[in-house]
This record gives C-alpha cells, sequence and structure tokens, in this order.
C-alpha cells in the first residue's frame, strides 16, 4: 500500500483518538499505570471530567545522544525526557540509565512522578527521564560525556523553573554535578537548582542520598502498626540494595529486624538469623553487586519469592510482582520501594490474600520530598541542619500516609487507589482551576 492511500483515523467532534505511541493495549508499565487510571476515575466525582489529562503526557523529547567512545569510535544512544503532568508546578523525577529504558517506560514512570508530587503535596508535576546504556560498559570518560549530551539535548525543556532531575537507577551524585555543570555552561550561569540529589558541597542537601529509602522505613514502621506487624521480631526481604533497597535495609536491621533475603542483578542471598547488613553494604560497595558475599547461602533467583519473611521491599525495577509470584509471596506487607513493580493483576491477588501493598507514589516519595527540601535550600542558598531536614521528611510521610490510610478505609479500595483519589483529585484540581484556554 503506498503511503498516500493509508487509513487514516477519522476525527469528529467529540471523538479524540490517542496519539500512535499510546494506543498499544500491553504497553508494560505504561498499560499498568493506565489500568491505575481506570480504577480511580469512580471516586473522582466531577473532576473525572478532567481525568483524560491524566492518560496523556504532556511533552515527550526524544533525543540522539552521539558521543566519542574511547577508542575512536563514534556511538549513539537514544535518551528520553517526558513531562507527564505541569499542572502543579514544573516537571520533577529521576533521570535513569538502563540498557532496557524505553519511551512507554519513561511515560509510566513520569506518570507514577505525577501521582506521587501531588501525594505528598509538593509543589511539582511530574516527569522521568532515561538513556538506553549500560553504564557498567562505559569508562568514566564515556559516561561523563553520555551525561553532558543527554543534558545538553534536553536543556531545551528542562530548568529550575521547567524540569527538574534527580538520580534514579544507574545515577548519582556525580553524574547530577555533570548535568548541572552542563546546563549551567549552556546557559551562562551558574544553575544549582536545575537537578536534585546533588554533591553536598555543590548545593546538594543533606539527607537526600538517605531520603528514599529512610521514607520507605517511615511509611512501613506506621502501616506495621495498623496490622500489629512487630518490626524488631520481623523478617524482611529486599530485591534491589542500591540507593533505595540498601538505605531501607540498613534501617530495617537498626530497628532490630532480621533482613533474611537480599536479590539484586548479581544474585540471591538468604541467611535465616539475618544478614549483616553493614558488612552486606560494604562488600556491594567494594564489589558493585551482593553476588559473592560470604556470610550467606546462595539461592536460586527464582526462589526470592517463595522466601518466609514478614516483610517484602521490592526496590529494583518495574513489573517484579506479577499474577505468576504474587501467590508465592509470604510477607503480610509489601513496601514498594521501586516504582511500579506489582502489576494490577498481581495488586488484585495479593488483596485477595489479605497482603497489604504499601504503594510506590506514597512508599517512595522520601527521595523527591527531600528533592524538595533541595531545590527549596538552592533557591534561598541557606541550607539546613541534617536534623532538620529527617525530621521535616518524616512528618510529611506519616501525614501524607495517614492521610491516605483514612481515605483508603472511607472509600474501601485499595491504598495504592486512596492514593490516587488524594494525588489525582489535587492535580485535576488545578487542571480545572487553571482551565484550557488558549
Ligand atoms: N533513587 C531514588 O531516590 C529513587 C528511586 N526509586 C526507585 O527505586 C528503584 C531502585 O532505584 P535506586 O535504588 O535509586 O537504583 P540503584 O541503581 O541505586 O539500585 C538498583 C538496584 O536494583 C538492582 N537490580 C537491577 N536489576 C535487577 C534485577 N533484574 N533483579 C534484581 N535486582 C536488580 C541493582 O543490582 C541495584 O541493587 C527504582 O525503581 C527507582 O525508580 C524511587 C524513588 C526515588
Ligand atoms: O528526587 C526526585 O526528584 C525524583 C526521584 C525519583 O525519580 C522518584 O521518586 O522516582
Amino acid at each position: 500500500m503506498s503511503h498516500a492511500s493509508a487509513p487514516v483515523t477519522a476525527v469528529t467532534p467529540g471523538s479524540h483518538p490517542l496519539p500512535s505511541y499510546l494506543q498499544a493495549d500491553n504497553l508494560g508499565p505504561w498499560g499498568n499505570y493506565l489500568q491505575q487510571v481506570d480504577r480511580v476515575i469512580p471516586h473522582l466525582g466531577s473532576l473525572a471530567r478532567w481525568a483524560e489529562t491524566l492518560k496523556r503526557p504532556k511533552r515527550i523529547l526524544v533525543v540522539d545522544v552521539p558521543i566519542h567512545m574511547d577508542d575512536g569510535t563514534v556511538a549513539h544512544f537514544e535518551g528520553y525526557r517526558v513531562q507527564h503532568n505541569v499542572s502543579r508546578g514544573p516537571g520533577k523525577g529521576g533521570v535513569r540509565f538502563h540498557q532496557d529504558v524505553t519511551l512507554s517506560e519513561v511515560m509510566a514512570l513520569s506518570a507514577w512522578m505525577s501521582i506521587k508530587n501531588a501525594a505528598v503535596n509538593v509543589p511539582y508535576g511530574g516527569a522521568k527521564g532515561g538513556v538506553r546504556v549500560d553504564p557498567k560498559t562505559l569508562s568514566r570518560g564515556e559516561l561523563e560525556r553520555v551525561t553532558r549530551r543527554y543534558t545538553s539535548e534536553i536543556g531545551i525543556i528542562i530548568g529550575p523553573n521547567k524540569d527538574i532531575p534527580a538520580p534514579d537507577v544507574n545515577t548519582n551524585e556525580q553524574i547530577m554535578a555533570w548535568m548541572m555543570d552542563t546546563y549551567s555552561m549552556n546557559t551562562g550561569s551558574t544553575a544549582t537548582g536545575v537537578v536534585t540529589g546533588k554533591p553536598v558541597d555543590l548545593g546538594g542537601s543533606l539527607g537526600r542520598r538517605e531520603a528514599t529509602g529512610r521514607g520507605v522505613f517511615t511509611v512501613g514502621v506506621e502501616a506495621a502498626k495498623h496490622i500489629e506487624l512487630d518490626i524488631p521480631t520481623a523478617r524482611v526481604a529486599v530485591q534491589g540494595f542500591g540507593n533505595v533497597g540498601g538505605v531501607a535495609g540498613k534501617l530495617f536491621a537498626e530497628a532490630g529486624a532480621r533482613v533474611v533475603a537480599v536479590q539484586d542483578h548479581g544474585g540471591t542471598i538468604y541467611r535465616e538469623a539475618g544478614l549483616d547488613v553493614p558488612a552486606l553494604l560494604r562488600h556491594v560497595a567494594e564489589t558493585g553487586s551482593v553476588g559473592g558475599f560470604a556470610q550467606a547461602e546462595v539461592i536460586a533467583n527464582d526462589k526470592f519469592w517463595d522466601v518466609d519473611c514478614d516483610i517484602l521491599i521490592p526496590a529494583a525495577l518495574e513489573q517484579q510482582i506479577t499474577k505468576d509470584n504474587a501467590g508465592r509471596i509470604k510477607a503480610r506487607m509489601i513496601i514498594e520501594g521501586a516504582n511500579g513493580p506489582t502489576t494490577p493483576e498481581a495488586d488484585d491477588i495479593l488483596q485477595e490474600r489479605n497482603v497489604l501493598v504499601l504503594p510506590d507514589v506514597i512508599a517512595n516519595a522520601g527521595g523527591v520530598t527531600v528533592s524538595y527540601f533541595e531545590w527549596v535550600q538552592d533557591f534561598s542558598s541557606f541550607f539546613w541542619d541534617e536534623a532538620e531536614i529527617n525530621a521535616r521528611l518524616v512528618r510529611i510521610m506519616k501525614e501524607a500516609f495517614a492521610g491516605v490510610w483514612l481515605v483508603a478505609q472511607d472509600h474501601k479500595v485499595s491504598l495504592r487507589t486512596a492514593t490516587f483519589i488524594v494525588a489525582c483529585k489535587r492535580i485535576l484540581h488545578t487542571r480545572e482551576l487553571r482551565g484550557l484556554y488558549p
């Protein structure tokens, strides 16, 4: 068929077909997000008439990131920045470097940022970015060149008042420093507020590195009270032992819990008596993975889901808890450190089995909450001490979680749908106040 005669979807008044990249039935994380939105719509009252806006990212940028490799060749990487919603303020959300990252995945991650930011009521919309690259295969120089070129390419849509990136999987303080420097070079003045999660010596905030794990721990302790789960005697299993999982595991261990199993990209380890978490963190810092940790038994990766535990913390990637393993999970409570680790089908199975799921959009909001503190500190050039930051973080997390808990009771819905109710009402209320014109 020639291009000229290709079928064209007719657009009639009142019919608004979705753009092609939003149409497929099975879009992985984006498809999961859409199902989560469908579940909240019946609870939005008159604001439901604006709900379509939640299903369409505001702005999507796909960029080519060409760099010189150390061997003199030129390599091209695919980069994305998606601003899902900016009704409540500038876009805000991390940047992921991963070989499998896709546009629809970044769309979902940006949408969950909109929900999360509204759930804890920080004045941001939602955004996320990614580069399709395995940073472990790059030299330090190559990693810096990828970061700087990506930052220049997305420079047209980011900025301290437009969209503020931060760390996510495989990105860290050094990468944020390069991003800040590149943006500042391109705009002609030092703009510390363009990214958060920077080194403290460069306008970063005390407590940001630990903030997501601390938030996971805080909501976990609060939720445990509701189901009479005793933290000092609890057994915890953690998937992903990086920024989020490592800190959450450490805080649970310090509270007396036994971290019995940990899985990361390098394998799965188990110790019924509890792993020595500080020693494991040192091992990961030295070797890059939990693999090879001497004081533990190695188990098959799939056996992780059968581990006898009270609390499960997925803190790696999306779609880990599915209809295939949800029935095997022994935990009474799941705290989602990762974004999107549980599919909607698995959510239903877990609810049926009375497993309490603390959803990502509230449980891992500690990171962006302290990012907000960092941004505020950068604007005022006045920096707070760590005790103040942690106290404010804990207060926001506790209050947000308590509110979500009440909504879940009132509407007789899961904590995920309850968080979506709180957040979507806030987002759509601002949409309504701002209107659509022009
Ligand atoms: N860094 C942050 O402040 C925040 C991160 N998150 C989410 O938390 C999750 C983890 O992020 P970070 O800890 O920052 O990343 P990270 O890069 O520090 O750690 C990622 C961890 O996941 C593990 N992992 C990767 N692939 C795996 C696989 N196939 N199976 C098992 N483990 C695997 C890695 O080995 C590593 O331990 C992501 O979903 C991220 O979006 C959510 C909120 C904030
Ligand atoms: O700190 C931020 O701005 C966002 C962190 C993030 O990417 C997330 O919460 O998933």
